[in-house]
């Protein structure tokens, strides 16, 4: 089989396995918006969706029109999530006519050797009833002519289909994207942030391997908004998530957390690697001159304050988090401009 097409139908069966028996179970339409919302239970990206979703299965509560509906609400950016789950739909159409037109060839095939199988039989039980040599050659070349047929537009059906699959891929890549890139600075947002950091924390518990988690926020950011407008207050933010992506390692993931504030996972690092990392960033940002464009005038120096965490046995995302966050606010307290550890 065509390899894209083969792993096509292996993305999809990994996401069917798990997602259609539950909607199954449940009674769900198989309508985009219940695809995505039991998309994201399965994934258990959405914690209040998730919530929701098992208390009604405990309450036996059925999964009426309009509590489908409530549960679509709760996805936090239902439009995007539409787009994929539409997308996802497609491709399930795609493949489900795919394995139409292999079957429909398997049969062609099997009923091909049957027929030979029969004439070879004829052949052996009674040679002289048997048809002559000129109507077996002919059976034989009809029956190669129909399966040569029926291979030819399966060929063109595979073309047409994986040709397809390709422009979906293209479009859920740009959907995916979307999903988890901030669109001020291209690092990556929240989402993928906590994505990763929940992969990352996965790894380094069953390899008893060092993660560390940076948090940066930019120092009286209000400041530079009140004194040089928002368009600047957005270039500082460039600048800064610039930095942080030109300091990251390959294995890194720099992100922007929310308005001023960032992160970086640096996974397998030491606490010595992950604090030099900090302490470089934050220098090369108070060491820059930033400058307005045309007129020149200084914007004045930008600093940043920091806090280092490195995963402990047993802690959630959300406790490593909060260690950072309040070796930041020391930092913070401590005068600014300046990382702490935790
Ligand atoms: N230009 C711009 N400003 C933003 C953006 N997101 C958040 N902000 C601003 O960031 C500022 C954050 O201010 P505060 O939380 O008070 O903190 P701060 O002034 O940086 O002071 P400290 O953190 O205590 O050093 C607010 O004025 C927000 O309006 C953004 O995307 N662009």
């Amino acid at each position: 089989m065509d390899p894209k097409i083969e792993q096509a139908i292996e993305l999809n069966a990994e996401h069917l396995r798990r997602i259609l028996p539950l909607m199954h179970q449940h009674k769900i339409p198989a309508t985009p918006e219940n695809y995505a919302v039991w998309y994201h239970y399965v994934l258990g990206d959405e914690k209040a969706l998730s919530a929701r979703i098992d208390q009604a299965i405990a309450g036996q509560i059925p999964f009426s029109g309009q509590l489908n509906e409530e549960l679509f609400a709760l996805l936090n950016s239902p439009d995007q999530h539409l787009a994929m789950a539409r997308i996802g739909e497609q491709l399930q159409a795609l493949l489900r006519e795919t394995s139409g037109a292999i079957s429909a060839t398997g049969e062609r095939a099997r009923s091909y050797d049957d027929t030979l199988q029969r004439l070879h039989s004829d052949l052996d039980d009674s040679p002289r009833q048997a048809a002559s040599g000129m109507e077996l050659l002919q059976a034989v070349l009809h029956e190669t002519s129909q399966m040569r047929s029926s291979l030819q537009r399966m060929q063109q059906d595979f073309d047409t289909k994986s040709q397809e699959m390709d422009q979906l891929k293209v479009e859920l890549e740009q959907v995916r994207h979307r999903a988890t890139t901030d669109p001020l600075t291209g690092l990556a947002n929240r989402t993928a942030f906590a994505e990763r950091l929940e992969t990352l924390i996965a790894d380094a518990a069953r390899n008893a391997t060092p993660l560390h988690l940076l948090m940066f926020d930019i120092d009286h950011f209000k400041r530079v908004n009140d004194t040089h407008g928002h368009v600047i207050g957005d270039k500082v933010i460039r600048f800064v998530a610039k930095t942080l992506k030109e300091h990251a390692c390959d294995n890194c993931l720099a992100a922007r957390y929310g308005g001023e504030e960032f992160t970086l996972l640096y996974p397998a690092s030491s606490l010595e690697e992950a604090t030099a990392l900090a302490e470089g960033i934050r220098h090369t940002i108070r060491e820059a001159r930033l400058v307005r464009t045309g007129s020149r005038e200084s914007i004045g120096q930008v600093t940043i304050s920091g806090g280092v965490a490195g995963y402990r046995p047993d802690q959630d995302p959300t406790d490593l988090i909060q260690q950072a966050d309040e070796a930041l606010y020391a930092a913070k307290h401590g005068g600014r401009d300046r990382i702490m550890v935790d």
